[in-house]
């Protein structure tokens, strides 16, 4: 994946309707204001350090236990005209992700985008930090996931 910081670098074109770029730029500052956003959290909501501990800091936890969304599944809060999308891959915050679990919360970020319409998620390099997944193995399942699917998906980083 070549890192081009002047125009976002095409990752994927497998299909027509699912558009997958990354390009430099903070989450925060520079993703569309209209655009729903997705980060890696533990199911216990801890996001104690990390990406997650922004999104704590802004959005809070509020609504987001009586969800009840187990690992492998995402827990959604509305901000606005848009989503924060809360992808639980782990049990508590002290542990790593299994593949498994990653994958399993991927087809259900799929799924919600779906029930929800949405066509535009930004996000960062998902469990790629403190979560240590690998970055060509986050890529690959989101593609293999997201394919077909019509939206457009933007994977910041710093
Ligand atoms: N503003 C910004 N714009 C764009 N990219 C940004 C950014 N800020 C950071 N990044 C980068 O985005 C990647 C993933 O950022 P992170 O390492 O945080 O997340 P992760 O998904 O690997 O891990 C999640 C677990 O970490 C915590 O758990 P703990 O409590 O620590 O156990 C949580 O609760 C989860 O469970 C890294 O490349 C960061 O540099």
């Amino acid at each position: 994946m070549s890192s081009n910081t002047s125009q976002p670098s095409q990752i994927s074109s497998e299909t027509s309707k699912f558009i997958f770029v990354e390009t430099r730029g903070d989450l925060f500052n520079d993703a569309p204001a209209d655009s729903s956003l997705a980060h890696c959290v533990s199911a216990d909501f801890k996001m104690s350090k990390g990406i997650a501990k922004i999104f704590k800091k802004m959005y809070g936890t509020r609504g987001l236990f009586d969800q009840h969304k187990k690992v492998g599944q995402v827990a959604t809060l509305p901000d606005n005209n848009r989503y924060i999308f809360y992808i639980i891959t782990k049990k508590i915050y002290s542990q790593k992700p299994t593949k498994e679990d990653f994958e399993s919360a991927i087809n259900d970020l799929r799924k919600v985008c779906e029930e929800k319409n949405v066509k535009l998620l930004c996000l960062p390099r998902i469990g790629t930090g403190l979560d240590k997944l690998p970055l060509e193995y986050v890529h690959r399942t989101i593609r293999q996931v997201f394919d077909g699917h019509e939206m457009k998906m933007i994977m910041f980083y710093l």
